[in-house]
């Protein structure tokens, strides 16, 4: 059976990145999906947003839904102060595996935590098994109709603090119109718009900061 894209972008980053080069991971996955084969990872352009609102939350701990091929997860991770540590969660085995790979090339295996599942089973187990009290940023890059109710989960379960700040990528397009709403009305969300364009494309695309006010 021949190979999958995803398992084509892990060939291009085994064989033309520098290993424990964070950055030449990122600008390798780049390379290939701007000029070979287009993947849905935030990209070079939104990356820059993202690499920024890292910077401002400083996280302690980081979440992410949706690892995909790991590309947001080592543009997170790379930023993190010693201590830090960065979980991401992905359903598909196939991408966690390949991910876990492309993160080792990065040399962050040690910051980055991969648990495969789903996000709405995962997050009520994250503080038994996975000893996360509060998270200081989420990166929300998973199925657009699961920003909201996985949004919602997260504060049900107490994991959101005064200051916590969650990124999400995709507002224009393909677009998270529930979460949108849902985000822009909630009292205690402080929302800021980032316009950008979707990865690899001239198409327009946006991210959304909101910080919980607790
Ligand atoms: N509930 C869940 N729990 C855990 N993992 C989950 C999950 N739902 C989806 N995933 C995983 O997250 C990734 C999906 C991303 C959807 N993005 C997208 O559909 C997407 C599409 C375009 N696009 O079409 O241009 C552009 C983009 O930047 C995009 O992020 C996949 O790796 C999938 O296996
Ligand atoms: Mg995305």
């Amino acid at each position: 059976m021949d190979q999958s894209k995803e398992q084509r972008i892990l060939n291009s980053v085994s064989y033309n990145a520098v290993k424990g080069d964070p950055e030449s991971v990122l600008d390798c996955i780049d390379n290939y999906c701007s000029q070979k084969e287009w993947a849905m990872n935030v990209g070079d352009e939104k990356g820059v947003i993202l690499d920024k609102v890292v910077e401002e939350a400083d996280p302690t701990i980081a979440l992410e839904f949706g690892t995909y091929v790991g590309y947001s997860a080592i543009r997170i991770a790379r930023l993190l102060k010693p201590n830090a540590r960065l979980l991401t969660i992905e359903f598909n085995p196939e991408f966690a595996s390949i991910a876990r790979e492309i993160i080792e090339i990065a040399g962050l295996s040690e910051k980055i935590t991969i648990i495969e599942g789903h996000s709405q089973d995962i997050i009520p187990q994250l503080r038994e098994k996975y000893q996360v009290d509060k998270v200081d940023f989420v990166f929300l890059d998973h199925w657009k109709e699961r920003y909201c109710p996985d949004t919602i989960l997260l504060e049900e379960c107490g994991y959101l603090k005064k200051g916590s700040i969650l990124l999400a990528d995709n507002i224009v397009y393909p677009g998270a119109p529930d979460f949108v709403k849902y985000i822009r009305s909630h009292k205690s969300f402080d929302c800021t718009n980032y316009p950008s364009h979707l990865e690899y494309m001239k198409v327009e695309d946006a991210m959304e900061k909101a910080v919980y006010m607790g």
